[in-house]
């Protein structure tokens, strides 16, 4: 397994974890308190503050009884007063035992409300929680660069970080809930303590074969996790397609629903095997351990038990003691189960927090130059080589031309010629692995890219349809000018979506797109024309358009190019298309195979050299006429 360029710490190996490793891992739990604090600091103490409570009451109620035990027995061996009870009442002696009962009701009632409350304080924290693990997940991937997201590795690790965003509700109370159970057996085995000293010793003796267990399943459970992330991944992607709006169209068509549903079945069937061969195993050793507990607790309970015949203990001390230690058997399973359980669970957390660790590379220099604003001389490719991460094919190689300020170029080549990878480099998605590109004599590798994308409108082949009302698919484009209506109207005029827009029933409140109830989808060229709209809503020195056009009929195309010329006065623009029409009225055309220049030059110029454009732009003529 390769490692991301810019996670810091090494990645976790594949293998079993060490015990080191996983005592490392404890080490997540306090990033998810200090996260959990940073949540609600009055509500952790709220929290915190219940359980203190929670946790003393059990000794409490333990002893109340034993005093009302006694009293009992005290009771019972004097001279009655009377046949009544208003005889013993009035002799006062019913006083002390009310008293202890009503000592008693309090606490247990006390305690209930004490649950309760913290029943709702974790559930409202607990929320708040993964609200803020999901914006500080979603606020570091807005700042990775791109290579990550276009890398399988990645995606493996965002989707598991994804799923503890969410799935680690239950850990806040867990942990605090340990806490609680650690300071509740503290009280009572000092009570124990008291009494009888070994019978202390007795009880971890007889849960380390549980502990073992536990660690052991959890590790097995989080490897097999680990390791079929890809294939849940893809679980998660065929579900997906065999199931959604998007696809529904093609795997209707091409009859691809028996042949997902098996691939899906294979996949999924492997992993219930797998799963159920450790639930299994699980099962059967964990009953086999609290046989063992088990026996421990009884053991010592016949040990009390002949401790109060002979009369070492009264009755009081034999309820107390045997109340007390069927508690703390009881405990002791809960705390060393919810180690292990919480031990388990920060691996997860790992993922979640190695996830933080994934750092940018693509980031500004400690002293940024400013894009600047009117370009005015050129942007320079000079001799730029570029390949992606991992890869050792140059996408790229000894790239060098000029787009002159104000100019228009166009990009020609071949699919996977590298169109779409110098519209990468050019906005600083990804920086060259060779030469520089700079612009008016600035290397991009100085500017802050933030900068650089405030300044450069560009729209992708694979540009995104907005879940959102119209307005905000164009908005988004500048978000802070999101209500700007005059500036969206513009947009929309230049890039032809206003036509589109005035079509809708809601007309820029209109929802678009299938997925939300009174959503209106769009056809692909219509859906083209808003993001283009979205393009030029940038204050743009630069645009870029990546097969704009490649949706749009032939008219709508010849007009949103005769528009976005008006637009480009003054401004330069990249234009990459598959379409001679649109090529043509660029001021320079270069001419892509490989990765290299085949040939560059004006459009007539390049006819008149009778190559490889004349060649094609022939060949994509003839096919009119
Ligand atoms: N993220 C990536 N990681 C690795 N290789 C990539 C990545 N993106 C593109 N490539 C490879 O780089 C080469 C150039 O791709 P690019 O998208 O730049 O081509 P293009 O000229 O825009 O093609 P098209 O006309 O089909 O859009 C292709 O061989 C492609 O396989």
């Amino acid at each position: 397994m390769t490692d991301l360029p810019g996670r810091r710490p090494p990645p976790l190996p594949d293998e079993n974890p060490t015990l080191r490793q996983r005592l490392e891992n404890l080490k997540h739990l306090g990033r998810l308190v200090a996260q959990i604090w940073r949540t609600s600091r009055w509500l952790t103490l709220a929290s915190l503050g219940l359980r203190i409570l929670a946790a003393l009451q059990p000794v409490a109620v333990l002893y109340a009884a034993k005093l009302i035990v006694d009293e009992v027995v005290r009771l019972t061996g004097i001279a009655a007063p009377g046949p009544e009870i208003t005889d013993w009442f009035n002799a006062g002696l019913l006083t002390p035992i009310i008293l202890l009962l009503l000592l008693e009701f309090a606490l247990v009632l006390a305690n209930d409300v004490i649950s309760r409350a913290t029943g709702l304080v974790d559930s409202v924290l607990s929320e708040l929680h993964s609200n803020q693990v999901s914006i500080e997940l979603m606020a570091h991937a807005a700042r990775l660069d791109l290579q990550h997201f276009e890398s399988a590795e990645y995606q493996d690790r965002l989707e598991r970080a994804r799923r503890q965003a969410a799935g680690r509700n239950a850990l806040l109370s867990q942990i605090f809930g340990q806490a609680q159970d650690i300071l509740t057996v503290l009280t009572l085995a000092a009570g124990l303590f008291f009494y009888a000293p070994w019978l202390i010793l007795l009880l971890p003796l007889s849960f380390i074969p549980a502990i073992w267990g536990e660690t052991r399943f959890n590790t097995l459970a989080y490897m097999l996790s680990r390791w079929r992330t890809p294939e849940r991944r893809e679980i998660e992607y065929l579900r997906h397609i065999g199931a959604s709006a998007e696809t529904a169209k093609e795997v209707k068509l091409f009859g691809l629903g028996d042949y997902l549903i098996t691939r899906f079945r294979t996949l999924a069937h492997q992993i219930f095997l797998e799963n159920r061969r450790l639930a299994l195993l699980r099962a059967s050793w964990g009953a086999l351990f609290a046989t063992i507990a088990s026996l421990a607790y009884y053991a010592a309970y016949a040990y009390i038990v002949w401790r109060t015949i002979t009369g070492a203990f009264t009755l009081g001390d034999l309820a107390f003691l045997s109340g007390s230690f069927l508690r703390l058997n009881g405990l002791f399973q809960r705390i060393l189960l919810g180690f292990t359980q919480i031990a388990g669970q920060s691996m997860y957390l790992d993922d979640l927090f190695s996830f933080f660790e994934i750092a940018p590379t693509i980031l500004a220099p400690a002293a940024p130059k400013p894009f600047p604003v009117p370009l005015q001389q050129a942007i320079a490719f000079e001799n730029v080589g570029f390949r992606y991460p991992e890869t050792d094919h140059w996408v790229v190689r000894n790239l060098s031309f000029t787009l002159p300020a104000g100019e228009t170029l166009a990009l020609v080549g071949e699919n996977g010629a590298g169109k779409t990878t110098i519209a990468k480099l050019l906005t600083r998605l990804y920086d060259p692995s060779e030469g520089r590109i700079t612009i008016d004599g600035i290397d991009l590798r100085n500017m802050d890219p933030r900068d650089i994308h405030a300044h450069v409108g560009v729209i992708f082949q694979d540009f995104i349809r907005y879940s959102f009302t119209a307005r905000d698919n164009i908005g988004v484009g500048r978000i802070e000018a999101r209500q700007d209506q005059a500036r969206i109207d513009q947009a929309a005029e230049q890039s032809l979506a206003d036509g589109v827009i005035a079509k809708l029933p809601q007309g820029y409140d209109q929802q678009l797109g299938r997925l939300f109830k009174k959503g209106r989808d769009l056809s692909g060229g219509e859906w083209q024309k808003v993001a283009i709209a979205r393009a030029y809503m940038r204050d743009a020195e630069l645009i870029i358009l990546d097969e704009p056009t490649a949706a749009l009929d032939a008219k709508a195309e010849a007009e949103v190019f005769a528009r976005f010329k008006s637009l480009a006065q003054g401004k330069s623009a990249v234009i990459i298309s598959h379409r001679f029409s649109t090529v043509r009225m660029a001021d320079r055309i270069l001419v892509l195979d490989n990765g290299a220049i085949l040939e560059a030059g004006t459009h007539e110029e390049l006819l008149a050299r009778k190559g490889r454009y004349a060649e094609l732009f022939e060949l994509q003529a003839a096919g009119y006429r």
